[in-house]
């Protein structure tokens, strides 16, 4: 069974993926996920397990789509204390829905930055109120660059600033991006007059504060993705209208929400659907805590184009 099994390298899922299709088949998958069981998805909240030796987690993400023919299972590692070599690390394997046999195996880190960017260029396309001049990012790492890119593929940013608790990476960052970006020393800085926030860092304590952020602004919320850790400082969860990919997993697993206490008005799927309003005027906040789902339907648009299917 293993010679038949096909392994997809990093650069050839980057090859493939664009996010001129990647932020619409994530769109889709997002209502698609908030339409279940009808829309046939079928998706657990992923297990995790804490390795508290290196204080690392492995998480274990399946994700099924009837609709796309689609199957498959991300294992992905966190572990916060690397330096040097990525935080994160995942493999995505995927199965013949009809047989069960897997097909592949293929990089899950690729996949990993770009559908979580597509999930908040999505987000942001929804929420986001009236055409977004600047933006901001907290945090300099992975995310960071893919929200930056799915970002400015949907607009043109007058400015971006981006802020890193270490300033010396932030500022290599910038200057990999483009002429309108910007290092700042402080997280304010670079929030006051954002359109758009993006915060994307291993920090488990917040990093950005109410009083910072413009009224009407759109926040894309993307880390701490554990029960224990908060991003976003509890008086901004509440003052923001907030919105989640999943319920089920953001009560479960979002800091951000647990010990806020604040209350989740829907899944971004469904505002996608047209099933929940999209509150522009108000200060919005997108929770992403990210689903095995956008993994399956991505990993499916890589094989589909490896297989010269599309
Ligand atoms: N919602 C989703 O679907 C996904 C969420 N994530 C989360 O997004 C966040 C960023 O992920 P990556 O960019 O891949 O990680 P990364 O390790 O590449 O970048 C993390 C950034 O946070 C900074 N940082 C580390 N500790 C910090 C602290 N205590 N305070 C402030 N900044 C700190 C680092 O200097 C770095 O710039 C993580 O929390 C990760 O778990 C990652 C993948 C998917
Ligand atoms: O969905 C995902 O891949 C992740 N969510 C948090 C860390 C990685």
């Amino acid at each position: 069974m293993v010679e038949h099994i096909k392994i997809i390298s990093a650069k050839q899922v980057a090859d493939i993926l664009h996010y001129d299709e990647l932020i619409p088949i994530i769109e889709k998958a997002l209502a698609d996920f908030s339409g279940r069981p009808e829309s046939g998805i079928i998706q657990p909240i992923r297990t995790v397990l804490h390795l508290p030796s290196a204080n690392g987690f492995l998480g274990i993400m399946p994700a099924y789509s009837e609709k796309d023919n689609a199957l498959s299972t991300k294992l992905l590692t966190f572990f916060p204390k690397n330096t040097n070599i990525s935080t994160h690390a995942a493999l995505i394997v995927v199965f013949d829905c009809c047989t069960g046999i897997p097909k592949a195996i293929m990089d899950g880190d690729v996949i990993t930055a770009q559908r979580t960017a597509a999930a908040s260029a999505a987000a942001t396309k929804h929420l986001t109120n009236g055409i977004p001049r600047q933006l901001a990012i907290l945090g300099a790492g992975v995310q960071a660059r893919s929200h930056y890119h799915a970002l400015s593929y949907l607009y043109k940013f007058q400015q971006v600033k981006i802020w890193n608790h270490h300033m010396d990476k932030a500022k290599l960052l910038a200057a990999e991006l483009g002429p309108e970006v910007e290092a700042v020393p402080e997280a304010k800085e670079a929030i006051q007059d954002a359109d758009v926030i993006v915060t994307v860092t291993n920090s488990s304590v917040p990093v950005l504060q109410a009083s910072w952020v413009k009224q009407g602004a759109h926040i894309n919320a993307v880390g701490s993705c554990r029960p224990d850790w908060n991003e976003i400082a509890p008086e901004l969860m509440h003052q923001a209208v907030v919105y989640v990919d999943t319920k089920e997993a953001a009560v479960k697993e979002s800091g951000d929400i647990i010990k806020s206490g604040a209350t989740i008005f829907a899944e971004i799927g469904e505002v996608i659907a047209g099933k929940a309003a999209a509150r522009t005027t108000e200060t919005t906040i997108f929770k992403s805590l990210g689903m095995a789902i956008e993994d399956t339907v991505t990993a499916n648009l890589v094989m589909k184009k490896l297989d010269g299917r599309t």
